[in-house]
Parts: structure tokens; C-alpha cells; sequence
């Protein structure tokens, strides 16, 4: 406090509605958030918190909806670069036909242009925080943290020659310097990233367990995407793909499992037994048939379900708002219940679940004291939100990405009134376009 009981602080978003989505689940209309160090340092009415604190920089949010940022749990940013370059295929037929032949041209200075593109997209759409897999993540990571996000990146990493690093001894080496290297970093986290069980042998799942285990850092892995993966397995290993991870014993809390749409009941006990933490991708299975993942029964049996665009090419943008209404909406067609995944429980995929399952739980997917300042603010003066009942509602069911005005990571403003201010979005997009000439 200084001399007139006035406290400084950084920041102050003002006149906003805030959905504190915190443990008493608060609804303040015209309510505020103080930021200080890149922390929650206040939320509640305006007018108090007006006369509370003297900040640095005010961000008007009348007439929107402040809320924490999203989080998408489960991408390969750099493959805007491949958005729409293959399309209407099932899943093996455009990764080996199409996907995989283009990244075989691969440099990290691709990656690096496409991350930035990615990052300028999920900033504009109200994402605050991703979880990478690809080739060349050292670049993802500094595009990362060039544009200001927070980040769980790692290499992938598989059994045969990789783009990127060539044989896999280079690439297990790889990921622990990459930890090394970011260790310290305040966004941006270090992933161990076996591909799949079918493109990773039993020692390498092994390998990439211990090493997680032993830096303390999360292990992802797509997992039981389609039928055809678990055919796959079951013919190589006598086992599904889930049973064949659990008997490898590396199944626990650390594990972040992308996709799990074709799993059966022994499979779903397995994963809640473990602790492993769900990334469901509901329009990219949509759009590669793989089928529809058991959600509502993961849920049931507590399982930490998280929501996720996947890459671009299979989905093909990087909306969480588009992502949140399919979601809500194709577990009521598939349950035929329209009280399955209501509303509250889609945001909190793409919210608190998606902190969770990538280890920032403790300091994201909720506005109170002391938490990380993550923020977005949503405008919903706009026709398609008129008018609002209910904030969370309109967030699932009618908002765009396109409505997020304000985004705040670590209480640094990265977008105000839809001005992106720590990326060069023409500079960006005619770098891609001149990749694009190249991977056609
Ligand atoms: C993800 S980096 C490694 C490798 O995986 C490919 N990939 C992209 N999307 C998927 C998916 O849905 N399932 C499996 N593999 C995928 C990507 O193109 C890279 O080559
Ligand atoms: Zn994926």
C-alpha cells in the first residue's frame, strides 16, 4: 500500500463481466482483475477495485465476458503450413500419402514461420497456452516465447529416421538438451514425445518414460487414435494399445494420451486407474473418420479430459470456440442425450482440465489471487451474442474465435482490440505463402 492506501499495479482490465471459473465459481458484473508480476493480484467490482489500485495500464473490457485463457491441449502448430493440403482422406492414407512425403522438406526455419503463424492464430482466437508435438521444437519453443505464449513443446520422437535429427539416439539426446536449455523459462516447458505405440518400440516408450520420469517433465503420446491403430497393435503385440502402454508400465500422472477414441471399458479403467490425463480432438476425428472418443464414460470414471485442435491439416484451423460447440454437440448426438457434456464441463476441457493435463494446473484455468495472469476478454456487443443469459453458454455455443478482443499471458497484453503486439502478422503470413510456393 502507499501513502493514500492506493496500491500500483501493472495492469487493471476494467468494467468487464469476470467468470472467476475458481473454486466458488464467481460471476462479477462489472467487475475488474489487478495484475501485478504476471500474477492475479485482485479480482472483484470495478469500483472497488478502481479506488484499490493505481495502475500502469488499464484495458477496458465494458461489455465483454473476462475470462481465463484457453488452453489447447493438443497440436502440431508448425502444420498450418500444410492447412488444406490434403483434405477428405482417412487418417493412414494422408499421414503416409500426403502429410508425411511434405515434411520430408521439412527445415526449422519452416517450422519456426508456421509456429509463428499458429501462435498468431491461437492468440486471435482467446488460446493461451498449447502443448506441441512436432520436428524442429527448439523453434517452437522460441516462437513461443517470441510471441509471448505459454507452451508445453517436445520433439516427436519414433523409430525410424526423423527429418529433423536423423537417427533416433539423436533425438532422445535432443529432448534432454532441450530441457536443459529451457529449464528456467517462465512460459515455455520441455515434453518427452514418443509419437505413437505404433511407430515407437516398446524400448523407446520405455526409454521416453524414463527420461520424463527422471527430469519430472510430462510424457505425450497419441494414443488409440482409430480402429486401425489398435488393430495394429493387437497384431504386434497381442495387446490393445492402451493394455500394451499399461504392462510397459508407463502409465501415471505424467502421461498426456492425444486422441483415445477407440478404447474399450478395460482400457478406459486402465487410463483412471493411472491417473493419465485424455486430449480429446473432436473435429480432427471428426474429419479423419477416426470415430468419436468415449468422453462422457471417461468422465464418469474421473478421468482428466482436456479439449485440443490437433494440427491444422486435419482439422483445419485452430479455434478453440469451434472446437468447444463440436464437442458439446456431437456426445449428445452419439449418447442421444442432450444433457451429456453440458456447457460448464466443455469449457472446463478447454480451460482448468487442459492446465491440468499439462502440469500448469497449479497456476492456471482459473482468475484468483495468486494466480497466473492468463486472461482473455471476450466482446460480446456483437448481433450472434444478443442477447446473454448466460456468459458460459454463449462461450461454447455462440461465440467465435474471432470475438476475443484482449489476451493477456503472464499479465503482458499480447492483443489489444484484436491488435496482435508481439507478432508481426503480414511479415508472418507472406513468409508462409512463400513456404507454400515450396511445398507444392
Ligand atoms: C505429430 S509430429 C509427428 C508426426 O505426426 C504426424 N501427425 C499429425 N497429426 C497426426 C495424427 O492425428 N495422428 C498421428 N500422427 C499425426 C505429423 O504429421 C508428424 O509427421
Ligand atoms: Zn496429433
Amino acid at each position: 500500500m502507499d501513502n493514500g492506501n492506493v496500491t500500483p499495479c501493472d495492469l487493471l482490465i476494467v468494467r468487464g463481466e469476470v467468470l472467476t471459473l475458481d473454486a466458488d465459481d464467481r460471476r462479477i458484473r462489472d467487475g475488474a482483475v489487478a495484475v501485478s508480476d504476471g500474477l492475479v493480484l485482485d479480482v472483484g467490482p470495478a469500483r472497488e477495485l478502481s479506488a484499490r489500485y493505481r495502475p500502469e495500464r488499464v484495458l477496458d473490457a465494458g461489455g465483454s465476458v473476462v475470462l481465463p485463457g484457453l488452453v489447447n491441449a493438443h497440436t502440431h502448430a508448425a502444420m498450418t503450413l500444410f492447412r488444406g493440403l490434403a483434405d477428405d482422406l482417412p487418417l493412414m492414407d494422408w499421414l503416409h500419402n500426403h502429410i508425411f512425403p511434405a515434411e520430408e522438406k521439412l527445415t526449422e526455419d519452416w517450422v519456426y514461420w508456421g509456429t509463428l503463424l499458429a501462435c498468431a492464430e491461437m492468440i486471435l482466437s482467446g488460446t493461451t497456452c498449447f502443448c506441441d508435438m512436432y520436428l524442429f521444437e527448439h523453434k517452437v519453443a522460441q516462437a513461443a516465447d517470441e510471441a509471448g505464449m505459454r507452451a508445453l513443446v517436445g520433439e516427436v520422437l519414433y523409430d525410424f529416421p526423423s527429418p529433423h535429427y536423423g537417427p533416433l539416439e539423436n533425438g532422445l539426446r535432443f529432448t534432454e538438451d532441450l530441457i536443459a536449455e529451457w529449464k528456467d523459462n517462465p512460459l515455455v516447458r520441455i515434453a518427452v514425445e514418443p509419437h505413437a505405440p505404433y511407430t515407437c518400440s516398446p524400448e523407446l516408450i520405455r526409454t521416453c518414460f524414463e527420461i520424463a520420469q527422471r527430469h519430472d517433465v510430462p510424457m505425450v503420446i497419441h494414443l488409440s487414435e482409430n480402429e486401425a491403430e489398435v488393430a495394429e497393435v493387437v497384431r504386434r503385440y497381442g495387446k490393445r494399445p492402451v493394455a500394451h502402454l499399461a504392462d510397459l508400465g508407463v502409465l501415471n500422472d505424467r502421461v498426456i494420451a492425444d486422441h483415445c477414441v477407440a478404447l474399450d471399458e478395460n482400457d478406459m479403467d486402465l487410463l483412471a486407474r493411472h491417473g493419465v490425463h485424455v486430449v480429446h480432438n473432436p473435429e480432427s476425428n471428426l474429419k479423419l473418420t477416426s470415430g468419436i472418443a468415449p468422453v462422457p464414460a471417461l468422465l464418469e470414471r474421473g478421468v482428466n479430459v482436456a479439449l485440443g485442435t490437433d494440427g491444422c491439416a486435419s482439422n483445419n484451423n485452430l479455434d478453440l470456440f469451434a472446437e468447444m460447440d463440436v464437442c458439446a454437440k456431437i456426445h449428445k448426438a452419439a449418447a442421444s442425450d442432450p444433457t451429456v457434456l453440458d456447457a460448464r464441463t466443455v469449457l472446463s476441457m478447454a480451460t482448468v482440465r487442459g492446465a491440468r493435463a499439462l502440469g500448469f494446473g497449479d497456476v492456471l484455468g482459473r482468475i484468483e489471487k495468486g494466480a497466473a495472469a492468463d486472461l482473455i476478454v471476450v466482446d460480446f456487443r456483437k448481433p450472434h451474442l444478443t442477447p446473454a443469459y448466460d456468459p458460459v453458454s454463449h462461450l461454447v455455443y455462440a461465440a467465435k474465435g474471432s470475438d476475443v478482443r484482449h489476451s493477456v499471458i503472464a499479465g503482458r497484453v499480447v492483443m489489444e482490440d484484436r491488435e496482435l503486439l508481439t507478432l508481426d502478422v503480414e511479415k508472418i503470413c507472406a513468409e508462409v505463402r512463400a513456404i507454400a510456393r515450396k511445398v507444392r
